[in-house]
């Protein structure tokens, strides 16, 4: 465990190579030969996200395991940008699942806890891990399908938006969105470009101001997932989606991927400590901080 600041640390210091200045991986997986043995699938697994790769399809899928709401700890963030590393990197693998193992919730969000009574220090660490998993994630050569079976708020929801397509359970009780103005706090640029992106500027804006938490079928409609399954053929579905984008030439593909995401990627790499400086800044104002406690002791008292 005490290794994990130090992780935190040496990955968020790394700096990283978004997808567009990374060299291209074309055709990463090598095809499974017919009648030959399956591969085997390899798998590796820390504290709160567990991979497998299928290594005959070269697709990984991701679970997240952080009880009790899979929230976007300093842990959480390192584990995840590692993981997205040991992926990229491999050559076996060429498209990553992202889902949860926690029944209703894909992902809270950022860990709340991280943002409150820390000092300027951790503030600093904490969102240099933040930019750094949306780099590695958006930036990606892989194919990425995010599997959404729960609630994914705020930092949850931008996972889901970083990814090129978005599958949800079609319970209306499970909502996603960019709910950051209900906690007194501001979407950054990147999460707006984000989101931008995938639903255009109007109905951007008028969730981003009004913080608003979509239910699923609401969120289909917006365009802010792309799909709606119910719960058990979730994965499968997933995985057929996965297929028929991994049908293309990767070449082709990843250089498409990269030309649509590069301005937005490019901002951020640009403005990195600036944005870093705005988060300290913004999350120091002692009003701030009153915001995310009284948001925490609401969540505590709806519990009660
Ligand atoms: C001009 C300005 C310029 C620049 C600005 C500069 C920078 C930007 C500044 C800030 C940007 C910050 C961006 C923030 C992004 C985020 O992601 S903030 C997090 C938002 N998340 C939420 O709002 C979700 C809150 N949680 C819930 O709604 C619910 O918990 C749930 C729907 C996820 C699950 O509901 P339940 O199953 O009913 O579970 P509980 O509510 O009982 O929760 C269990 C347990 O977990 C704790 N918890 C929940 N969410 C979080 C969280 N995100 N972080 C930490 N802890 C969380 C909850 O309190 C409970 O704890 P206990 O009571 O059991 O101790």
């Amino acid at each position: 465990m005490a290794a994990a600041p130090i992780l935190a640390r040496r990955i968020a210091r790394s700096g990283v190579l978004p997808l567009c200045c990374r060299p291209p991986s074309w055709d990463r997986a090598p095809r499974q030969p017919p009648g030959l043995p399956l591969a085997p699938c390899r798998a590796f697994s820390n504290n709160k996200i567990q991979v497998e790769l299928d290594e005959s399809s070269g697709v990984a899928m991701m679970k997240f395991k952080s009880p009790p709401v899979n929230s976007l700890s300093l842990d959480f963030l390192t584990e995840f940008s590692i993981s997205l590393e040991k992926l990229e990197n491999d050559r076996a693998c060429r498209g990553v699942i992202i889902t949860s193992t926690i029944p209703k919730i894909f992902s809270s969000g950022l860990d709340i806890m991280e943002m409150c009574g820390k000092n300027v220090e951790h503030y600093g660490e904490f969102w240099r891990a933040v930019q750094e998993m949306w780099l590695r994630l958006y930036g990606s050569n892989m194919v990425t399908v995010a599997a959404v079976n729960g609630s994914s708020p705020a930092g949850g929801c931008l996972i889901a938006l970083s990814c090129d397509y978005r599958i949800m359970a079609e319970n209306p009780k499970f909502s996603i969105g960019l709910n950051e103005a209900q906690l007194g706090i501001v979407a950054p640029f990147w999460f707006k470009d984000t989101f931008v992106n995938v639903v255009g500027h109007r109905i951007a804006e008028r969730s981003l101001q009004l913080g608003s938490l979509h239910p699923a079928p609401e969120a289909l409609k917006l365009g802010l997932v792309d799909e709606l399954v119910p719960e058990e053929k979730l994965l499968e579905k997933a995985s057929a989606v996965m297929a028929r984008w991994l049908a293309l030439p990767d070449h082709a593909r990843q250089l498409t991927k990269s030309m649509m995401r590069k301005a937005v990627l490019d901002h951020l790499v640009a403005h990195r400590e600036e944005d870093i400086k705005n988060f300290i800044n913004f999350i120091s104002k002692e009003s701030i901080q009153k915001s995310l406690r009284m948001y925490m002791e609401m969540l505590k008292k709806k519990k009660s």
